[in-house]
């Protein structure tokens, strides 16, 4: 160890407490000493948070995090092996069958619909781009599920034209099932661009290619009962206010209404939407709250259950999946077709909007009730205000249009449904995800 070191280590940490009988030359060193030593250390220390600063920056993030950007990402399709496939999935099976693109294939509902064409003879191509929203291997399992009931998944984004128009050149599909989507009423706060990207630019990038193809195909998508919004009048029926969305994700399904509106107008696109009301069940999606509150109930983990001011009650006018199927498959059989050719509209065409609800509001507490029989332990519930993040307190459907025109009649109550969807979950979940389903 050098002499000035040795020096060094006599610097008491503390200032003031320096000895001062050292002669003066001394006390300068050893000042001097100490500021470099100080400098030395700042400095690295300066180095070191702009090194931390450029490594987490979003901006030098080489994988895009923003759902907003996935658009970046290449998928790879194409080539004769991949025609077949899409040719072999689309092909119709029964009499009278139709052709149908499904859009959002690997999702929740997307998977029921799916598997439920294929089982009646239709001819299916599934359409998915994967992205991690949530937990991609079980969007990996529902694929694995539809591939063994003959359904192949084509993996790509549906604002990819070329792709679109891709599929199109090779199947004339005679529908389109659209329920590729951005979806979570919350996550619109943390993410608003990933909902613009997919709920409105996707579903134009969508429309584009469908009023150009020929025959145009009908086309029957996913809206939601969020556009609903503020509305206070129950039943909501679909002659109520729908201008006072409150939250993005229930703006950008507005829009999508509006944007049908638009298709329908100028280009003859025969247009159905269909207000969804809080599907649950089997394959559901884990961000949604039945599905996460089985998944913390069993794990121990206290659970949020929100209530409206004055203590009022959130209830949730819960639609199972199978119930849900029935009025997908009724809106593509009573689709009418579309009227355009070559991008030019030749008539008026068919543009409809239909709840599909169960018309039987269940509050939250009572939904945390039922899963607590099913999975026989006591939840660690946490009553909390609703949070001001897009969340409505009631949504409550009237269905009697739906009834009228499709044929939909809901058969499942909450209790029934879960159980269903506690069966499912205990077996995926406990290793049986293959065979889940
Ligand atoms: O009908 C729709 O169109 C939408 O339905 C669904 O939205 P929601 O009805 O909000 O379902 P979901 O999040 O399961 O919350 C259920 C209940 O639990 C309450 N809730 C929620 C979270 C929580 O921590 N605590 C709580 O009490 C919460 O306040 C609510 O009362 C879809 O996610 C959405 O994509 C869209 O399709």
């Amino acid at each position: 160890m050098s002499k000035q070191m040795s020096h060094l280590d006599n610097i008491p940490s503390t200032p003031g407490k320096f000895k001062m009988e050292k002669s003066a030359y001394v006390h300068h060193r050893l000042r001097w000493h100490s500021s470099l030593a100080k400098l030395t250390f700042w400095s690295f220390m300066f180095m070191g948070m702009i090194l931390i600063f450029f490594f987490r920056s979003p901006s030098s993030n080489p994988l895009p995090q923003d759902p907003s950007r996935r658009s970046l990402r290449t998928y790879n399709w194409g080539g004769p092996a991949w025609e077949k496939r899409v040719r072999s999935s689309a092909r119709i099976r029964s009499r009278n069958g139709i052709s149908v693109l499904v859009t959002g294939a690997a999702g929740f509902v997307g998977t029921h619909v799916s598997a439920a064409l294929k089982r009646r003879g239709d001819g299916v191509l599934g359409l998915d781009n994967f992205n991690d929203y949530y937990d991609p291997s079980l969007k990996r399992s529902r694929q694995a599920f539809l591939e063994r009931s003959g359904v192949f998944i084509v993996e790509g984004d549906i604002n990819d034209s070329a792709l679109l128009r891709k599929l199109f050149e090779v199947v004339a599909f005679t529908h389109v099932m659209h329920l590729a989507a951005q979806a979570g009423v919350r996550y619109a706060m943390e993410n608003p661009g990933s909902y613009v990207h997919s709920n409105i630019a996707g579903f134009v990038s969508l429309l584009e290619i469908c009023k150009s193809a020929n025959p145009q195909p009908a086309i029957v998508w996913a809206s939601s009962s969020s556009v609903y919004g503020l509305n206070t009048k129950v039943a909501f029926s679909e002659k109520d206010r729908t201008d006072q969305p409150a939250s993005l994700y229930a703006a950008t399904k507005k829009a999508g209404e509006e944007i049908a509106h638009t298709y329908n107008h100028i280009y003859g696109l025969s247009l159905t939407g269909l207000r969804f009301f809080t599907v649950y069940g089997p394959w559901g999606r884990p961000d949604m709250a039945y599905f996460f509150f089985t998944r913390d109930i069993l794990k121990g983990k206290s659970i949020p259950i929100f209530e409206a001011a004055n203590h009022g009650t959130v209830a949730r006018d819960f639609t199972y999946i199978d119930d849900i199927v029935k009025g997908c498959l009724g809106a593509l059989d009573t689709s009418e077709k579309s009227t355009g050719s070559g991008g030019k509209k030749k008539g008026a065409a068919q543009l409809r909007v239909y709840n599909l609800g169960n018309t039987w509001p269940v509050p939250v507490s009572d939904l945390v009730s039922i899963l607590e029989r099913l999975l026989k332990v006591n939840a660690k519930r946490k009553v909390m205000k609703l949070p001001r993040n897009g969340d409505v307190p009631f949504t409550h459907a009237n269905i009697s249009l739906a009834q009228r025109e499709l044929g939909y009649k809901p058969t499942t109550d909450l209790q029934s449904g879960l159980k269903k969807f506690v069966r499912w979950y205990l077996n995926y979940y406990s290793g049986g995800k293959k065979a889940a389903g």
